[in-house]
């Protein structure tokens, strides 16, 4: 039988909140947000996400779940290889808009982070700094409530590591999203409104702790 890896008693986040989640390696930050991120089904207990019972949920509802409700952000940033920086956001834009429309947003929003002139470039063709920029644009393409970032700087050279962190900040206070961001990083932590320890939230690593 496999060991339980993580037992919330209860975490309320308000929307909006931008929140640090930082902690040991293997104490389940991923895991948490795996299940906020509908990837996983919890053993037992309830999930609730804007509205959403996560664990009353098959797998094909939790994809679909996924698929409006949450933008991840990797530490490796997972673009496809083969296709531009705008090319790999298309794929994931609001199907309900005209062509037109996503041009327009995505210029927008290439603008934004600053990659005008590099949208067009494969991944191999932009820094990391660069890559993580356009994995960020598609994640918030759709203006998805929950924005889940596992270790998002974590591939980053320091200075690199706090412009894109400061970025998905702003972006998230400004458009209301509500960001959960695992990090290593204490200082880039000192950056959000709210830090979490998860020993604070999990209380097999407290046990474990004692
Ligand atoms: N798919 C899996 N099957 C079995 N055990 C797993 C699985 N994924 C993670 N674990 C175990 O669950 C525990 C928590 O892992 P998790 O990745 O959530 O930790 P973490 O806090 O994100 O760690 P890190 O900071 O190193 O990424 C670890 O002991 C890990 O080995």
């Amino acid at each position: 039988m496999n060991l339980p890896i993580l037992h919330v008693r209860h975490w309320r986040v308000e929307a909006g909140e931008r929140i640090a989640l930082t902690g040991p390696s293997g104490s389940g930050k991923s895991t948490l947000l795996h299940l906020l991120g509908g990837v996983m089904a919890p053993d037992s207990g309830e999930i609730i996400v804007d509205g959403e019972a996560l664990h009353l949920y098959s797998e094909a509802k939790r994809d679909r779940y996924r698929a409006q409700k949450v933008g991840y952000i990797f530490q490796d940033f997972h673009l496809i290889s083969s296709l531009t920086a705008r090319q790999n956001v298309e794929l994931v834009a609001p199907r309900k808009w005209s062509k037109r429309q996503t041009r327009e947003q995505l210029d927008d929003w290439f603008e934004r982070v600053g990659l005008k002139d590099r949208a067009d470039h494969l991944p191999s063709q932009l820094s990391r700094g660069q890559q993580q920029r356009a994995a960020i644009v598609r994640a918030l393409i759709g203006r998805p409530p929950l924005i889940l970032a596992d270790e998002p700087t974590g591939s980053l050279d320091w200075e690199t590591a706090g412009d894109i962190m400061s970025l998905l900040l702003e972006i998230c206070s400004t458009e209301k999203l509500t960001l959960l961001t695992v990090t290593h990083d204490l200082h880039l932590a000192g950056l959000y409104p709210r830090r979490v320890h998860i020993e604070e939230l999990n209380e097999l690593c407290r046990r474990e702790a004692v």
